[in-house]
């Protein structure tokens, strides 16, 4: 169920050496809702989770999250506001633990690393254990991150992403490189954190879009192009026209 507006990207240009990545992009988000955006390559897609992460600087238009501005804002400071993008290539540590990946996410001033040998600190464990729990990771949780399969290396990272507490979390294609059976284990968690958490994600999978069973907002050439649900969106003639017709 969604609440008020989180964030409002308002009429956002971001311009590469005089072509547009994105152009006049507008969306808006509401607290606890849970949104897919799609689009062919090249749409504008992860440069639009760049400039809400504060890696690009629009070059017009503005973000607002939480009725805050965030244009200038250093990235570090915009994931202190409470927002957290997942990469499509896992940044976990391989040598170390699930557990331990989960418990260094949760820290924000990481100055425990060099006292890592002491173990995670007691009471961060029970918030550690259930991360792990959400992710489907409970029982894997002692293996070393880098010996998890691909699919689980995924869950791991959503759930540090989770660990750092943030409030509007960003997917960029967290199905990259999945079979069906992983692509319909993370469709659910996406599910589950609908009740807790605001989330875009970003994919091209329209299975794995139909699954998460979220509103669709599509863009195309850095534009908006259409927003609804996803049988909505399938059945629009120009969506069929510059995105699905291609990827059919
Ligand atoms: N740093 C950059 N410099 C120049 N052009 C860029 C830069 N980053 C992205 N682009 C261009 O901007 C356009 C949008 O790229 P973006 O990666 O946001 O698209 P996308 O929708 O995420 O695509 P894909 O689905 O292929 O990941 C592309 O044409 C891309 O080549």
């Amino acid at each position: 169920m969604s609440g008020p507006l989180l964030l409002a990207v308002d009429g956002i240009t971001v311009d590469f050496d005089g072509f547009k990545a994105l152009d006049t992009f507008s969306m808006t988000l509401d607290k606890g809702e849970t949104r897919v955006v799609i689009g062919p390559n090249g749409a504008g897609k992860s440069t639009l989770c760049d400039a809400i992460i504060g890696r690009v600087r629009p070059a017009a238009g503005r973000v607002l999250f939480r009725g805050e501005d965030l244009t200038g804002l250093s990235e570090q400071a915009i994931v202190e506001r409470g927002i957290c993008r997942k990469f499509q290539a896992p940044g976990i540590l391989a040598g170390i633990t699930a557990r331990e990946n989960v418990a260094l996410a949760a820290r924000r001033d990481r100055s425990w690393w060099q006292a890592f040998g002491k173990g995670i600190p007691a009471e961060e464990q029970a918030s550690v254990d259930a991360v792990l729990e959400r992710v489907g990771l409970a029982d894997r949780a002692e293996v070393k991150a880098g010996e998890l399969a691909h699919g689980e290396k995924q869950w791991l990272e959503i759930g540090m992403v989770l660990a750092t507490g943030a409030e509007l979390v960003l997917l960029d294609e967290p199905t990259a490189g999945m079979g069906p059976a992983e692509t319909s284990r993370t469709a659910e968690l996406i599910r589950d954190l609908g009740d807790t958490r605001s989330v875009i994600v970003i994919d091209h999978d329209m299975s794995f879009v139909e699954q998460l069973a979220a509103p669709v907002t599509v863009m195309h050439q850095g534009r908006f192009l259409k927003q609804g649900s996803v049988e909505a969106v399938r059945a629009d003639p120009e969506v069929i026209s510059v995105y699905l017709g291609h990827s059919a």
